[in-house]
């Protein structure tokens, strides 16, 4: 696809071009990433889906958001795009967003003991300077939520645990402090929201930047790309949960023998349909809304 843009950044399964000084398109590609590889095989509509997913968390967010004095960096999606020059057939999958100053600070919220926070558990009692209760196990809910912020690892690298002090040198004592309560708070709201919809949010990544008016929520939010979605119904403490999404992915590329290492295989048609239902069915449990 070509876009009369420059492309200023490039994740795994999504891109960031500049529109202008003020203003960049987040782009969400159809790729699925699975054990730190992008798959061969397109989801199809995972782009799009995601990013409605996005739009409708924002306007979900936007009370929590203005009682913590911040905003967000949501400024146009859909068929507003083309208005900005954006492709019809990319406007579904795009954010139009203002530019701002990021933060250097992966801002993950935690309800549930799961991935790198267990390993840390398992290692020290707790989560850096977050200390946890004894007995906790992969997939076990923590007492409260926590926040256990990260640094940016270079692409291809695994984000670093870091401690408070370390965000308060970062960014100061007050932003440190707004950034831990609006973060937990995002966090519980994204919570009760998917609880309402038998989904457990198990933890999340919020990013932020800043701009003249202050704080602002950027990035992609409360996605299954940014966030552990678990169904609700098969919860069970004491073994990795399935993801709400990825299980097909996973459980396939496991039983195909692939090695982890090598290129990934291409997901069978069945798997990649199962995979795109599982999206579908996240916004529609999510939102309420239909996906058309
Ligand atoms: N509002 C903003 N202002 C300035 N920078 C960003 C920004 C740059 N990069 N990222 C992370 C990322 C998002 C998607 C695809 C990638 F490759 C990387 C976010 C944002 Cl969202």
């Amino acid at each position: 696809m070509s876009l009369p843009f420059e492309l200023v950044a490039q994740g795994k399964v999504r891109e960031v071009y500049a529109v202008d000084d003020d203003r960049l398109l987040l782009v969400a590609s159809d790729r699925v990433s699975a054990y730190d590889h992008v798959l061969p095989t397109p989801i199809p509509d995972k782009g799009r889906v995601l990013t409605a997913l996005s739009v409708w968390w924002f306007e979900q967010l936007a009370p929590v958001l203005a009682e913590h004095g911040a905003e967000h960096h949501l400024l146009a999606a859909g068929d507003d795009l083309l208005a900005s020059g954006v492709p019809a057939e990319l406007t579904g999958r795009s954010m139009l967003v203002r530019r701002l100053e990021m933060l250097p600070v992966e801002c993950v919220a935690r309800g549930y003991l799961s991935g790198s926070g267990t390993v840390e558990y398992q290692r020290t009692g707790a989560i850096v300077d977050v200390p946890l209760p004894a007995g906790l196990v992969e997939g076990s809910r923590l007492p409260e939520p926590v926040f256990t912020p990260s640094t940016k690892a270079e692409v291809g690298e695994h984000d670093e645990a870091i401690g408070f002090a370390q965000v308060v040198d970062a960014v100061g004592a007050d932003r440190a402090e707004v950034l831990r309560s609006l973060t937990l708070a995002l966090y519980r709201r994204g919570a009760e929201i998917a609880e309402q919809a038998g989904i457990v949010l198990a933890d999340t990544k919020f990013e932020f930047g800043t701009a003249a008016d202050g704080l602002v929520l950027a990035d992609e939010v409360l996605t299954p790309d940014s966030s552990r979605f678990w169904p609700a119904m098969t919860w069970s403490p004491g073994a990795p949960q399935p993801s709400f999404d990825k299980q097909y992915v996973r459980d396939w590329l496991t039983t195909s023998g692939w090695d982890r290492v090598s290129p990934p295989p291409d997901l069978p048609e069945d798997v990649v349909a199962a995979t795109r239902d599982r999206y579908v069915r996240a916004y529609e449990q999510l939102t309420g809304l239909p996906w058309n």
